[in-house]
C-alpha cells in the first residue's frame, strides 16, 4: 500500500503509518499540500495527516486542504508525542544556537526553550529531516527536536528528554483517501456544515445532536476562504451506531444551511 505522510522516515506521520499498515510504500511528502495532492492524483492510495494537537490546537489549513482536495477521511489515531532535544555527538546543550523542527513541534515546547533565550528557533519541514540534515551535515551548534527513533535512526544524541510543555502530548492523525470506503461498524463521523445568520441556529443544530445522544468530540469553525469572515463548522460526531448517524443526517439535513460529510469511521483513543 503507498501511503503519503508529511515528513520522512522517523517522523511522527512515519510512526503512525507503520502502526495502521503492513509494509506501507511511504510517499515522503515536505508539505500537508504535497501530501493531500499525492493522494488526490492517486499518486498514494492513501494518506496520514497530523489535524491537531492537545498543546498547540488545531492544524487549520489542513481542513482547508481536505476540502480543496475532496479527501475522505477514513480513520483516525492518535499517537502520544515525546519530543526528544538532538544533535552530533560530543554537543552539549551550551553549544546549541539552533534548534530546528517543524513549527507543530516547536509550538509544543515552547517553555523549554525560555531557558536558553540565545538559542534561535527554526521552522523546517519535519523533525526528522531535520534530524538527519545535522547528521548528513555533521552539522555542529544546532539540534533538532524530534522522536527517540528519529535520534537513533540518524545516530544523533539526546540532549534533553521530553522536552514537551506537558507528559500527556498528543497528536491527532486522520487517515484519508480518494474513495469514500465503507467501514465496518463505525462510531464516528466527521461533518462540515454551515449554519444559517439567525441567533440560534447553531444552537438548534447542537441541541438536535444531544436529543439524539451524539457526542460532539470537537468542533472547529474553518474559514470559508471565497466569502471573507464568514465560516463553516467541522465537526466531530460520536455515535453507538450507523442508524444512528444516519437519523442525525436527516434530522439536522433540515437544520444546516449546507452539509458535507467528510467521514464516516471507526474512533480510535490513546
Ligand atoms: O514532523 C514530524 O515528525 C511530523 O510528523 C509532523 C507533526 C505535526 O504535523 O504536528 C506530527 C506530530 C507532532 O505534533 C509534530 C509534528
Amino acid at each position: 500500500m503507498k501511503v503519503a505522510i508529511q515528513g520522512i522516515k522517523g517522523s511522527y506521520h512515519h510512526q503512525v503509518a507503520t502502526v495502521l499498515f503492513k509494509n506501507p510504500e511511504l510517499i515522503e511528502c515536505s508539505t500537508f499540500d504535497q501530501l493531500t495532492t499525492a493522494v488526490s492524483n492517486n499518486s498514494a492510495g492513501t494518506g496520514i495527516m497530523a489535524i491537531g494537537n492537545s498543546i498547540a490546537g488545531s492544524i487549520l489549513p489542513n481542513y482547508g486542504l481536505l476540502n480543496k482536495n475532496r479527501l475522505h477521511i477514513v480513520g483516525e489515531y492518535y499517537l502520544n508525542i515525546e519530543h526528544q532535544l538532538m544533535a552530533l555527538k560530543g554537543q552539549t546543550i551550551e553549544d546549541i544556537i539552533e534548534v530546528h523542527s517543524h513549527p507543530m513541534a516547536l509550538l509544543q515546547c515552547q517553555t523549554f526553550f525560555r531557558k536558553y533565550p540565545k538559542i534561535k528557533l527554526v521552522e523546517t519541514d519535519d523533525t526528522a529531516a531535520a534530524a538527519s540534515r545535522i547528521a548528513a551535515n555533521k552539522k555542529k551548534g544546532i539540534a533538532a527536536i524530534g522522536s527517540s527513533t528519529a535520534a537513533s535512526l540518524y545516530g544523533l544524541q539526546v540532549l534533553s528528554k521530553n522536552i514537551q510543555e506537558t507528559k500527556n502530548n498528543a497528536t491527532r492523525f486522520v487517515v484519508v483517501s480518494k474513495t469514500n470506503k465503507k467501514i465496518n461498524q463505525p462510531n464516528k463521523a466527521t461533518i462540515n456544515f454551515t449554519a444559517s445568520h439567525e441567533p440560534g441556529s447553531l444552537a438548534k443544530i447542537l441541541t438536535k445532536l444531544g436529543e439524539l445522544h451524539i457526542n460532539v468530540s470537537k468542533i472547529q469553525s474553518v474559514p470559508i476562504i471565497e466569502k471573507p469572515f464568514l465560516f463553516s463548522f467541522v465537526a466531530d460526531l460520536e455515535f453507538e451506531n450507523l442508524q444512528q448517524f444516519k437519523e442525525a443526517q436527516l434530522e439536522i439535513g433540515i437544520l444546516v444551511e449546507s452539509m458535507k460529510i467528510l467521514g464516516v469511521y471507526k474512533s480510535h483513543t490513546l
